[in-house]
């Protein structure tokens, strides 16, 4: 489990980039941070492995502040995904994947073994072991990315934003990849994200923020969906604009699922959760 008690961050310049936010984010469930751009979000994720240290107020996991740990052993316990992968780009794909596991002074051949257990975990081909990221789409630059966050088997994985720079289709596709992992792996996973269908996607728990890291709304996508906590929220999560406002229409076939702009959505189907 991992707890924010009453932390602000303020950067020097003025900012106050989180304002006395409290959270909890349960262990073995995927937490996604929603808002939009500049609301803290990226900052939030970054005082959990210290990476940021908060102005005040604690960050706690299993109940131990973060701040008594050493940052750099702290930071390597946890896997960190980034946007455009952050890959080094003259290490090549399996040294950039066994780079924690050489700093934690593992061999080169074990951190080699690993990367290539790694690259299967995620989908990777190993024949693509020994190029360059420069010689991989974007989609397998994040596939890379997300192998090397796991190459230490922490037991949380915080990601930023990781599939934003790849074009919807490898998007969808990271996004059951990352569905089917968690189900493997059973992590601690807090996602960052913009996008609002990718956080009903891929959260158990969905945290919408406003700016200075504002709590609008925590629930469950279904919570959510259901009551959203105010107008803003309607908005955000796209009520208004009739997407998730279904009704039913009969066709010969069978009821179906309709948006307000009479686009079919899904199929009826009795019984189910
Ligand atoms: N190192 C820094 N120094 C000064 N201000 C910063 C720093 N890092 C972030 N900020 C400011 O803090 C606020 C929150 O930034 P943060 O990156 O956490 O937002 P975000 O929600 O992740 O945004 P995005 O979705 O655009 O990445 C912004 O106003 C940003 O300009």
């Amino acid at each position: 489990m991992i707890e924010f008690r009453d932390v602000t961050k303020r950067f020097p310049g003025g900012t106050t980039a989180v304002d006395g936010f409290d959270l909890v984010i349960p262990s073995h469930k995927t937490t996604v941070f929603v808002g939009s751009s500049g609301c803290g979000k990226t900052t939030l994720l970054r005082m959990i492995n210290r990476m940021v240290e908060p102005t005040s107020g604690t960050v706690l996991i299993d109940d131990e502040d973060v701040a008594s740990r050493p940052a750099v052993a702290l930071r390597r316990s946890i896997g960190y995904v980034m946007q455009n992968s952050g890959l080094l780009p003259h290490f090549t794909v399996a040294e950039n994947i066994g780079t924690v596991p050489r700093l934690n002074g593992g061999t080169r051949r074990a951190a080699r073994a690993r990367a290539l257990e790694l690259m299967e975990v995620v989908g990777l081909d190993r024949t693509m072991a020994d190029r360059y990221p420069s010689q991989l789409s974007g989609g397998q630059q994040q596939r890379v990315g997300v192998a090397r966050g796991l190459a230490a088997d922490p037991n949380i994985l915080l990601m930023d934003e990781p599939f934003g720079a790849v074009d919807p289709i490898v998007r969808a596709e990271l996004q059951q990849e990352l569905l089917r992992l968690q189900r493997e792996l059973d992590k601690t996973v807090v996602f960052v994200t913009h996008d609002i269908d990718e956080a009903f996607l891929l959260g158990d728990q969905v945290v919408i923020l406003a700016a200075g890291a504002k709590r609008l709304q925590v629930g469950s996508p279904s919570e959510i969906i259901e009551a959203p906590a105010d107008e803003f929220v309607a908005a955000f999560i796209g009520t208004e604009r009739g997407k998730r406002e279904l009704r039913v229409k009969q066709t010969a076939n069978g009821p179906v699922l309709v948006d307000a702009e009479g686009r079919t959505q899904g199929v009826l189907v009795e019984g189910g959760a």
